[in-house]
């Protein structure tokens, strides 16, 4: 290797700095000389002295530059340097004129009596006794910093993670690397299992200590949750913690006791599916196991019976088909009387079974009967879509529940002000899209939900299941201890469209006729990738906008995966490159490695409670304002402002948000999206190219998750191959989950 070259100097102007990573481009001064440095110095600021190593590169635009690998800030030594050091903003409360003062009453002994004699510091004229201990202190604290980010370098962890680590250890630091490295994991996000598996290495914890396994397994029952489970068999985590750790089961197993009396995990048994065989230990994290319980707990106090006569309740349904000139077939009368009578009830059924229709007459007979409805769904695609099928306002279980903080993907760690302690006030609410729901979503729901209140599931449970853990609709269900009405007649405008025929034919696994004859179900047989990308670019940009009479942009694109020839990532490339190519008059601007462009189709990928929007009107008068952009709003890049650093997007109903450059990275190129991120979502047209892919993913229950997103038009583009084998594919990915068990011994409990 070849030796490291060394530079001093002040840091003169801080050019550009990424906050998430700390990388940092700055002029460093020295002795009259500038130099332009790059690296990650999350925490330095102009003015500061620095020692650094490195090697110089030459950038093809930039020219000579220093890399630099490691530094050291350094103590200013002469008077005119400290003067800016101090003044430099580093220590709060003290501006340039004051670090002038403080200079030039000390002169060169400025350093000294600050860390000797800091009380000394008030004779300069604005300096309290109270400001010259602060200032001390903080002189003092970065000192402190700078040699536990010296100590951190040394085990290998980069600035801005040691940043992060210093905030939440301060001087206890030293200690908690040194004994148990894995708590890191649990305490700094950032930090995973394995990053402090990483540094544990390097410091030489021994690889069978207990908090390595502890942490390890803890590691290994959250990933289990990132998949959907809320628990895992004991044989199935210990062999999976045994490949990650590679200690023997035996070893583990009592770690995991320890665990269960630390409170970090909970042990419970399931009897024996055969006759004779042992039952099974199962292992949950312990929130997982409570999460469960509670809302077992919850669900079993709503589900009561309300008093209601049988027949007065009917007679109100008949009033409500004449009012309405519906005529409600025997299960769908059937879902009102439960709705009437019922704390708690579900109603399922596939797509064109008439569950809207269901829904809409549910909110005529409580409108009638003067009670409050709210409506709500998981996602803001479909509140929207509720809210235009029943005429009536639905908003997101989100919004419902009145969210405020942080959010981020996962509904794990957010807080609602709508909770036990301030319930919703309705007496009716109904959720629409269930299956979308996972298990933090519902038992926040249910926390905010009084016995009395009737609460109406609605869901289609062959759906793919939430992307969050559980899989609450199909548990409530199998649970069996609850009023369900499952609609399974498919009614007469619905059975004429393929659309809705198929969709049923794939939920049961029937042969699907590919002879196109269809109006609104097409199957253009294609085997290779570059002829796919191309029937795909024609039938978005020309055929379907017309045939559905859409704009192209209205027409989505839906596949398995993110990756491959026919992934999302690459599929967007292509079709931005022909639906949009670059011109000298669309801005554009680089984003996490792909391109965002005037005129780009997008979509926002988390929730933004907070982002503003506005309608805008004739001449750009502001129409309309409100807040918040939801995961899977699709919207288009209207304009890119490199000046303001703005981008503005346009998603439906007109709304313009706008971006700065940093929040660009909520939104994606959506020519293409995943079927996955397009449940709850409908299009007018859907194309989904088919070209194989991994069998746990190809599945009859993405199939008809997809063909169900389409409301005028599918078109399948690929290989029948393919589209046979995952009508076959009847293999669901097993979630662990033990919320029906919960709720019938809850039942039983309380029989
Ligand atoms: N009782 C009924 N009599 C006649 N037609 C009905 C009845 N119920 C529903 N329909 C019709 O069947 C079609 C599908 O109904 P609806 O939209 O309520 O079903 P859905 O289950 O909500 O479907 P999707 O999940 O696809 O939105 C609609 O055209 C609706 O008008």
């Amino acid at each position: 290797m070849s030796e490291k070259e060394k530079v001093e100097g002040y840091v003169e102007h801080i050019i550009f700095r990424n906050e998430e990573n700390g990388y940092t481009v700055l002029n460093l001064s020295m002795k009259g000389r500038e130099l332009t440095c790059v690296g990650t110095l999350p925490m330095i600021g102009e003015g500061e002295l620095i020692e650094a190593s490195g090697d110089y590169i030459e950038h093809a635009a930039y020219g000579k530059q220093f890399r630099i690998e490691s530094y050291e800030t350094k103590v200013p030594q002469d008077s005119v340097a400290l003067e800016r050091y101090l003044g430099s903003g580093a220590i709060k409360g003290v501006g340039a004129a004051l670090a002038a003062r403080i200079v030039r009453r000390f002169g060169d002994d400025t350093l000294r009596i600050i860390e000797e004699e800091p009380e000394r510091l008030a004779e300069v004229k604005g300096i309290s006794e109270r400001k010259a201990r602060e200032i001390a202190q903080q002189v003092a604290e970065k000192a402190e910093m700078q040699n536990a980010m010296i100590f951190l370098s040394g085990y290998g962890i980069a600035l801005n993670l040691g940043a992060k680590i210093y905030q939440q250890y301060g001087d206890n630091v030293y200690r908690i690397l040194k004994e148990n490295p894995y708590k890191m994991a649990e305490d700094i996000a950032g930090v995973g299992f394995r990053t402090a598996d990483e540094i544990a290495g390097k410091i030489g914890i021994a690889v069978d200590s207990e908090f390595r396994i502890k942490s390890g397994l803890s590691y290994v029952l959250n990933q289990a949750t990132a998949e959907g489970h809320v628990y895992l068999p004991e044989p199935v985590l210990l062999r999976r913690g045994q490949e990650l750790l590679g200690v023997e089961p035996e070893r583990m197993q009592k770690s995991l006791q320890d665990m269960a009396i630390d409170k970090k995990a909970v042990i419970r048994e399931l009897p024996a599916e055969r006759e004779g065989d042992e039952p099974l230990r199962i292992v949950y994290a312990s929130q997982y196991y409570y999460l469960e319980l509670s809302t077992a707990r919850m669900l079993h106090e709503l589900n009561i019976t309300c008093e209601e006569d049988r027949e007065a309740i009917e007679k109100r349904i008949g009033k409500i088909e004449k009012k309405y000139q519906i005529e409600l077939d025997e299960m769908q009368k059937t879902a009102v009387v439960e709705a009437a009578y019922s704390g708690l009830m579900i109603l399922t059924g596939g797509p064109g079974t008439g569950k809207t229709t269901t829904i809409n007459a549910m909110i005529h007979y409580f409108e009638a009967e003067g009670l409050d409805i709210f409506l709500a769904a998981p996602t803001g695609r479909a509140a929207k879509r509720m809210t235009e099928a029943t005429g009536c306002e639905a908003c997101t279980i989100h919004r419902l529940l009145e969210l405020t903080g942080n959010v981020d993907d996962s509904s794990a760690n957010v807080h609602f002000e709508r909770n036990a302690d301030n319930p919703l006030d309705a007496d009716v609410i109904i959720i629409d899209e269930m299956s979308m729901v996972d298990i933090h979503l519902m038992h926040a729901l249910l926390s905010a939900i009084v016995p009395g209140t009737r609460l109406i599931l609605v869901g289609d449970q062959n759906q793919l299941p939430s992307v969050g853990p559980g899989s609450v609709l199909r548990d409530l269900i199998r649970s069996e201890c609850f009023p369900i009405v499952c609609l399974t007649h498919i009614f007469r405008q619905a059975s004429q469209s393929d659309i809705v025929v198929n969709a049923h034919k794939i939920h049961n696994g029937e042969e699907v006729i590919l002879d196109n004859k269809s109006k609104d179900f097409f199957f253009l047989k294609r085997y290779d990738v570059n002829v796919i990308w191309k029937v795909l670019v024609t039938l978005v940009s020309q055929k379907l906008p017309r045939y559905v009479d859409a704009r192209p942009q209205d027409i989505q694109i839906l596949t398995p995966m993110r990756k491959g020839a026919l992934g999302v990532e690459n599929l967007n490339q292509i079709l931005q490159k022909y639906l949009n190519p670059p011109a000298p008059d669309k801005a554009e601007r680089e984003n996490g490695g792909n391109i965002l462009r005037e005129g780009d189709k997008v979509m926002q990928i988390r929730n933004n409670y907070q982002m503003e929007w506005e309608i805008r009107g004739i001449n750009g008068i502001v129409a309309e304002r409100g807040m918040g952009v939801f995961n899977g709003d699709l919207g288009m890049i209207r304009s890119i402002n490199p000046y303001t650093e703005v981008i503005t997007v346009e998603f439906e109903e007109g709304k313009f948000a706008d971006y700065t450059f940093k929040q660009a990275d909520e939104l994606e190129l959506a020519y293409a999206t995943t079927i996955h991120k397009a449940q709850g979502s409908e299009y007018p047209a859907v194309v989904i190219p088919l070209l194989g892919g991994p069998r746990m993913l190809m599945t009859r229950n993405l199939l008809y998750t997809a063909v169900t997103r389409a409301r005028k038009c599918v078109t399948i583009v690929g290989s029948d191959v393919t589209f046979q084998a995952m009508i076959g594919n009847h293999i669901e990915a097993n979630r662990y989950t033990t919320l029906a068990r919960r709720i019938r011994e809850m039942q039983e409990e309380n029989a």
